[in-house]
């Protein structure tokens, strides 16, 4: 199963503000999401989530300002080569202006306004929490056509 990263930028604490990309290509393309992808050999899940938000979207970010939000385990029965395992931050600071990339176009929603409906189906049930300041673990399974959940569990605390 691959291992990924999923950043969220928010203003506020509690958040007030969050940072979504519309996805251009590759995993998730057409969706609202965090910004993130695959931890490299050799890399650290936090040198990932810096690293992607630099060629996601142009903000530069320290390690150091990273907030461990939580772990997600994602199961496409239909297509195995889709699993992975996410490792969920927060951050609130970082350098540069949110631009457009080849990858994604940058859009900041206020937390009561975020678009659910062009997001992937599981954000719904743990996004929330995460933004009023919990940390969340779980297991999402897609259904056959890779879109809708199946099976889901969150545990917050
Ligand atoms: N169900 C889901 N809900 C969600 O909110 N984000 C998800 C998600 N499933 C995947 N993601 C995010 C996590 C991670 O940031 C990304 C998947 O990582 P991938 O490496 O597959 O993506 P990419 O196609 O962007 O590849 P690279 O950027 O080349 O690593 O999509």
């Amino acid at each position: 199963m691959r291992s990924t990263t999923l950043c969220l930028p928010v203003q506020g604490n509690p958040a007030e503000r969050i940072l979504l990309g519309m996805k251009k290509t590759g995993f998730g393309r057409g969706k609202y999401n965090g910004f993130g992808g695959k931890i490299e050999d050799g890399e650290t899940p936090e040198a990932a989530a810096v690293r992607e938000l630099a060629e996601e979207c142009g903000i530069v970010a320290a390690e150091s300002d990273l907030e461990p939000v939580g772990r997600l385990v994602f199961t496409f029965p239909a297509r195995p080569e889709d699993d992975h395992d996410v490792q969920l931050y927060i951050i609130r600071k970082w350098q540069g202006q949110p631009a457009e990339t080849s990858e994604m176009k940058p859009v900041w929603f206020a937390v009561g306004d975020i678009p659910y409906n062009e997001m992937w189906a599981d954000d719904s049930y743990w996004l929330p929490a995460v933004l009023k300041g919990k940390k969340v673990s779980g297991e999402v399974y897609f259904s056959e056509d890779n879109e809708e959940v199946d099976g889901i569990t969150i545990r917050t605390e």
